[in-house]
C-alpha cells in the first residue's frame, strides 16, 4: 500500500472555538451543491472532506435548498439556483474572467445562506477552496462579500518528469509522480495532487521534461534516448494522457506535454523536422488533432528547443519564429497554446546576454497562440539574480515568467529556503521605470501570458522532501493567482494551514521562512550578485549541490586584482539590454545594487562600499552572517519541540542539522576561495581558517 501523503496545507484542523464552530455550523453544515459537471464531483468531494474536518462531522449535501435547516451553503451558478440568483449581482457573477469566484454570507426565505458561486464550473472549484481556506484560517462568516479573479490566465507547474524512468531531473522529493506503467490507472495519489494544486489556483499541468531527449546523462546512449519523454505523444501514451487528464480537469487543470522538436524525424519517420518544410507542417498538424482526440481540453506544447542539446529550429537554419509559429498553428484549430522557452545560451561568452539578444528582436513575429517562456533571470534561478531584461522590451508577445519551485540552486530541499521573498522582488521590478513604468507582474495580466512554476513534487510522502518546501509550491500557485499578495500575507495562510494556529509555532515558523532566503544568498554566494559557483560535476545527484567557485571564471571574474564580471557599458554591455533608467542604474557601481554589484562590475578587492568595507571583507562577512543565521533557524526550529507533531519536527530538524553543516561548507569554500585570489585576510582572523 503506498505511504499515506501528508496532507501539507490541507489538513482542515476541526474548529475548536465554541462560537466561531456555532456560526460556521449555521451556514456549512447542510450543503445545495450543484452536480452539473465534473468540477462539481470535486467540490462535493472537497466539501465533504473540509468541512467534515473543520466541523466534526460531515455536512449534508443536498441537491435542493434545506428549507428545515436554520443555513445552509449554497454552491452553484446563478443560473441553475434560485437561491443564488436571488442573493447576488447576477451580471456581476457572469462578468467573472474563467476562474473568478463570488463568496457572499446573505439571508435568503429568513435562513442563514453563503453562497459560492461562479460564471464557470473551474471557478466553482476555486470558489470552494477559497472558503475552505477562509474556515481553516478561523475567518468571519458574517457579512462575508468577496469577488475574486485570476489575475493572470494561465498558471501552470511544470514538472521535469522523465517519465519512463520515473526519475526527476532538480526533482529532490523521490520518484516521479507520474507512473506510465500503471496508467491508464489512475492512482489516488493524482487526486490528492490535483486538490493541492487546485486549492492555490493552478490550472495547468506539465507533466514531462523539457529534457524531452534525455542529455542529464551526458553518457547517454541510444538506448536511454529511448526513454526520452519524446514519446510521449504516441497513441499508447496519449491514452494513458487521457486517463490523467480525466482526473486533472475534475479539479480544473489541464495537461500539457513538453514535446521534442524533432518529432517529426523520431517519430513520424520523415527524413527533417525542418519547420519550414510542408511535410512537417502537415505531420504537426495531424498529430495535433490526434491529441485532441484523446485530450479534447489539452493545453498545449511546451518547448525546449536549440538548448542544452535538445534538437530546435536551428538545426535547419531556421529561427525561433519559424519553429514556434509551427507547432502553433497545428495547435490553433484547437485553441492550443505553445510555451516556447527562451532559455537559449551557449553561442556568447556570457550567457546573461544572449536571451535578450535573440528574442527582443523577434517581438511581434510569433502567432498569437505562442507564449515565451522567460526564466526570471538572464542565467538560471540563481538564489538572486536580476530579472531578466526580456520583461517590459517585447511588447508585441505574451510571455510567461518561469519561476522555479524545485530548489536546484537553493539547497535541493535539504536547506530551507522560501522562494516568496525573492518572487516578489521579481514581480513588484519595474522594467522601465521612466518608461511605460509596468511591473513584471502587469506584463502577465494579459490573455496568452501567465506563470510557469519549474519542478513539482516527487512521490515522496511529503511531497517536497522537505515539509517547508511545500510552501513553495503553496506560495508559487497563491502568487500566479494574484501577484499582489503580499508575502506575509501568504506566508501567514500557509504556516497556519500547514501548523496550526499556535501563536508561538505561527510566529516562529513564519520568521524561519522570511530569514531562510537571506541566509542561503550570503553563505552561498557572498551577497554581492556573484552566482553559479556550484559543483556540476559527474556525481548527478550531487549537481548543483556542493561549492565549487573555482569551476566558473567566466561567473565569478576572480583574478588577482578584484572580482566580479563587467557586463556594462565598458564590458559585455549586457547592461544596456535593459530600458537607459535602468541601464544607468546598473552601469555606475556607485548607483548599481549593491546585492547585484558584481554581477554588474568587475570590482578591486579593496574597492570600498558605502558602509566603508571593502568587497573583500563583506563578502567574508556575508558568508558567516549566513553561517550564524542558519543555525539561528536550526534552533529557532528546535524551540518548536512538543509543538509541532513529532514526525514533522523531527523531519525538519534533522534538515536543519544537515543545513548547517553544508552552510559551513560553503562558507569555508567560497572565502578560502576569496582569499586564494585575493591574498587579503579576514579582518576578524576566520580566514584563511586554522
Ligand atoms: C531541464 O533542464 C534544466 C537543467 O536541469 C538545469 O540545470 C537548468 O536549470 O536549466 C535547464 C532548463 O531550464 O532547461
Amino acid at each position: 500500500t503506498p505511504p499515506v501523503t501528508d496532507d501539507c496545507w490541507l489538513r482542515y484542523e476541526e474548529v475548536t472555538d465554541e462560537r466561531r464552530h456555532e456560526a460556521y455550523r449555521t451556514y456549512c453544515a447542510n450543503a445545495y451543491v450543484s452536480v452539473g459537471a465534473p468540477e462539481l464531483g470535486a467540490v462535493r468531494d472537497e466539501l465533504r472532506r473540509g468541512l467534515g474536518e473543520i466541523l466534526g462531522r460531515t455536512p449534508h449535501l443536498w441537491q435542493h435548498p434545506p428549507r428545515s435547516a436554520d443555513g445552509f451553503l449554497a454552491v452553484g451558478t446563478p443560473e441553475e439556483m434560485q437561491v443564488i440568483h436571488d442573493s447576488v449581482v447576477v451580471d456581476a457573477v457572469d462578468a467573472l474572467a474563467d476562474g473568478g469566484f463570488h463568496v457572499k454570507a446573505t439571508e435568503w426565505e429568513g435562513a442563514n445562506v453563503l453562497v459560492v458561486t461562479a460564471s464557470t464550473d473551474r471557478g466553482l472549484v476555486y470558489g470552494t477552496f477559497h472558503l475552505l481556506r477562509h474556515l481553516s484560517l478561523g475567518r468571519p462568516l458574517d457579512g462575508l462579500d468577496v469577488f475574486e479573479e485570476p489575475a493572470t490566465a494561465d498558471r501552470f507547474v511544470d514538472h521535469w518528469d522523465n517519465p519512463f524512468r520515473r526519475s526527476v531531473e532538480r526533482g529532490y522529493a523521490g520518484l516521479s509522480l507520474f507512473d506510465v506503467e500503471t496508467l491508464p490507472n489512475v492512482d489516488e495519489r493524482y487526486v490528492e495532487y490535483a486538490r493541492l494544486l487546485a486549492s492555490v489556483g493552478v490550472d495547468g499541468l506539465v507533466v514531462n521534461n523539457v529534457n524531452t531527449e534525455i542529455p542529464d546523462r551526458p553518457s547517454a546512449n541510444d538506448a536511454m534516448s529511448e526513454l526520452g519523454g519524446w514519446r510521449l505523444l504516441e497513441p499508447r501514451y496519449l491514452e494513458k494522457l487521457a486517463a490523467l487528464a480525466s482526473v486533472f480537469r475534475r479539479y480544473g487543470i489541464r495537461l500539457a506535454l513538453s514535446v521534442n522538436f524533432g518529432a517529426p524525424e523520431r517519430l513520424g519517420g520523415l527524413d527533417t523536422a525542418d519547420p519550414n518544410d510542408e511535410a512537417v507542417e502537415r505531420w504537426w498538424a495531424e498529430k495535433a488533432t490526434e491529441v485532441y482526440e484523446y485530450v479534447p481540453d489539452f493545453a498545449g506544447f511546451l518547448v525546449k528547443a536549440d538548448s542544452e542539446g535538445q534538437p530546435g529550429p536551428y538545426d535547419y537554419d531556421a529561427d525561433h519564429v519559424d519553429g514556434a509559429n509551427v507547432l502553433a498553428r497545428a495547435l490553433e484549430p484547437h485553441g492550443g497554446r505553445v510555451w516556447w522557452r527562451a532559455f537559449v545560451y551557449g553561442s556568447h561568452s556570457d550567457r546573461a546576454v544572449q536571451q535578450h539578444e535573440t528574442f527582443e528582436p523577434l517581438d511581434g513575429a510569433f502567432h498569437d497562440n505562442v507564449t515565451v517562456q522567460v526564466k526570471n533571470g538572464p542565467i538560471d534561478f540563481q538564489p538572486r539574480e536580476p530579472v531578466s531584461p526580456v520583461f517590459g522590451q517585447m511588447p508585441e508577445t505574451d510571455l510567461a515568467l518561469e519561476l522555479q519551485i524545485t530548489g536546484e540552486y537553493t539547497g535541493q530541499h535539504v536547506h530551507a529556503c522560501y522562494h516568496v521573498p525573492m518572487w516578489k522582488e521579481v514581480l513588484e521590478f519595474d522594467t522601465d521605470p521612466e518608461g511605460h513604468g509596468r511591473r513584471v507582474a502587469d506584463l502577465l495580466t494579459e490573455a496568452g501570458s501567465g506563470l510557469a512554476g519549474v519542478g513539482g513534487p516527487g512521490d515522496d510522502p511529503n511531497w517536497t522532501g522537505h515539509y517547508l518546501a511545500q510552501a513553495n509550491l503553496y506560495g508559487y500557485g497563491r502568487l500566479a493567482w494574484d501577484p499582489d499578495l503580499d508575502t506575509a500575507t501568504v506566508t501567514d495562510e500557509w504556516v497556519r494551514q500547514t501548523f496550526g494556529h499556535d501563536p508561538e509555532v505561527v510566529e516562529t515558523v513564519t520568521d524561519v521562512m522570511h530569514d531562510s532566503w537571506p541566509a542561503v544568498v550570503d553563505y552561498s554566494t557572498g551577497g554581492l550578485g556573484l552566482m553559479h559557483m556550484m559543483y556540476n560535476g559527474e556525481a548527478r545527484l550531487e549537481n548543483h549541490y556542493d561549492p565549487a567557485p573555482g569551476e566558473w571564471p567566466g561567473y565569478t571574474g576572480a583574478t588577482a586584482d578584484g572580482i566580479g564580471r563587467d557586463r556594462n557599458a565598458r564590458g559585455n554591455g549586457y547592461a544596456q539590454q535593459y530600458p537607459e533608467a535602468l541601464a544607468e542604474r546598473y552601469d555606475d557601481p556607485e548607483t548599481c545594487p549593491e546585492e547585484l554589484l558584481l554581477f554588474f562590475h568587475h570590482l578591486p578587492w579593496d574597492h570600498t562600499l558605502d558602509d566603508g568595507r571593502t568587497v573583500v571583507q563583506t563578502l567574508y562577512d556575508n558568508c558567516f552572517a549566513g553561517v550564524a543565521a542558519a543555525r539561528d533557524l536550526r534552533d529557532r526550529w528546535d524551540s518548536l519541540d512538543g509543538r509541532v507533531d513529532e514526525q514533522r519536527f523531527r523531519h525538519v530538524a534533522e534538515r536543519f542539522d544537515e543545513q548547517v553543516v553544508q552552510a559551513e561548507r560553503w562558507c569555508r569554500t567560497l572565502t578560502a576561495f576569496f582569499y586564494e585570489h585575493s591574498g587579503v585576510p579576514d579582518e576578524h582572523g576566520r580566514v584563511p581558517a586554522d
